[in-house]
């Protein structure tokens, strides 16, 4: 097994390879599954907030088949001294920040702060037994160190890796959907 470094290498350049028009087409089925699931969990019902992220590079577009009634309940991140906190916004109501140091689509700062009760977390990596393989800045491994939250990865089947290289502070996903399959992680 390769370090992070290569394999997040490795990944990008899989990722890369994607067309637009596959990327749209795995993207749509991906958030078909998430949806499912999201009903599973009862997530409208009961109006949980719910973590997302706004998509970046080849991150797969979750929100292609979702429910209206999610956008009131949408949390995403934001950056705060350093540390990552999650503000609710629907997604018309965000705006391009470089506070990550990249311009990403983020909620504005007046936008409520919430505890998320489910967070739907991107990676470059999974595996079927939870491990995640993130861009390597920690923003995600550090909030939900701290959280007690249902974590739902999101990816494409080809991201999926046999094994991970870990550290002990990377955190497991207790979910991971990709467009052919939701994995239930049993911890
Ligand atoms: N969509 C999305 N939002 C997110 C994250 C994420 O991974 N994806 N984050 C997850 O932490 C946080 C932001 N952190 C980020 C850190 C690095 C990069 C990024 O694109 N890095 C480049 C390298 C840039 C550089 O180091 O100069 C890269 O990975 O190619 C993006 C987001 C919060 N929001
Ligand atoms: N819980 C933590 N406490 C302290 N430092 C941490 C913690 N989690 C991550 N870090 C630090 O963050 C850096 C990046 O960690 P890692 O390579 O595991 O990130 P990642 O999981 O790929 O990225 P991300 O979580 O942003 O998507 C490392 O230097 C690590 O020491």
């Amino acid at each position: 097994m390769g370090t992070k470094a290569d394999l997040r290498k490795n990944l990008k350049s899989r990722l890369a390879s994607l067309s637009d028009q596959d990327y749209l087409e795995l993207s749509l089925k991906v958030s078909v599954l998430l949806k499912h699931l999201l009903n599973d969990l009862h997530v409208i019902q009961q109006h949980l907030v719910i973590g997302v992220f706004a998509p970046i590079e080849k991150e797969p577009k979750w929100f292609l088949d979702m429910e209206d009634e999610l956008e009131k309940l949408t949390a995403y991140p934001a950056y705060a001294k350093d540390r990552m906190v999650f503000r609710l916004a629907p997604r018309a109501e965000l705006e391009i920040t470089q506070d990550f140091g990249v311009g990403i689509l983020g909620p504005k700062l007046s936008a409520k702060e919430m505890t998320p009760k489910i967070i739907i977390v991107p990676g470059l990596g999974f595996t079927s037994d939870g491990k995640r393989l993130g861009r390597g800045k920690g923003f995600y491994d550090r909030y939900l160190e701290e959280a007690s939250v249902i974590k739902i990865g999101i990816g494409f089947e080809m991201q999926i890796e046999q094994d991970i290289p870990t550290d002990p502070h990377d955190v497991k996903m207790d979910f991971v959907v990709t467009d052919h399959r939701i994995l239930k992680i049993n911890r």
